[in-house]
């Protein structure tokens, strides 16, 4: 079952996983009828729509500092909402090419790791 308050995604879900948001993404989807819609390659342009809004956040603004220190709370809430739309749509992406998205991604990491050793400074 859907459950769609702002309370419950604030306060009651504090450990949020890929999988969580996998499942509810899927009912949210199939309960609408959009499953028929969500096709790799539309839920990918869906996703690369949502990157432009993100980058539209960071346009002309020049270099930000880490925490946003000036930024109003209404800026960091519109910056939430499109990393979580592009987050959103790469789960979903992930899900629907049948691929466990937390497990390649730790895999990628370990790659990551072994291609980009720790080098001490001399
Ligand atoms: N077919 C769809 C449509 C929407 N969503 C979900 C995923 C995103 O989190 C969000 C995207 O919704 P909108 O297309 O309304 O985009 P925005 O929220 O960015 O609104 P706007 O473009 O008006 O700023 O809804 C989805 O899963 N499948």
């Amino acid at each position: 079952m859907e459950n769609n308050s702002y309370e419950y995604s604030r306060k009651v879900m504090k450990d949020v996983s890929l999988q969580e948001l996998r499942d509810r993404l899927a009912e949210f989807a199939k309960v609408r009828g959009w499953d028929q819609y969500h096709s790799p390659r539309n839920l990918l342009l869906a996703l690369v729509g949502e990157v432009g809004e993100l980058s539209e956040i960071f346009q002309w603004k020049g270099e930000v500092a880490r925490g946003l220190p000036n930024w109003t709370s209404d800026d960091k809430e519109h910056l939430e909402e499109e990393l979580s739309d592009v987050l959103l749509y790469l789960v979903q992406l992930a899900d629907v090419c049948g691929l466990d998205l937390g497990q390649a991604a730790l895999t990628k990491i370990l790659k990551n790791a072994q291609k980009y050793p720790i080098t001490k400074p001399t």
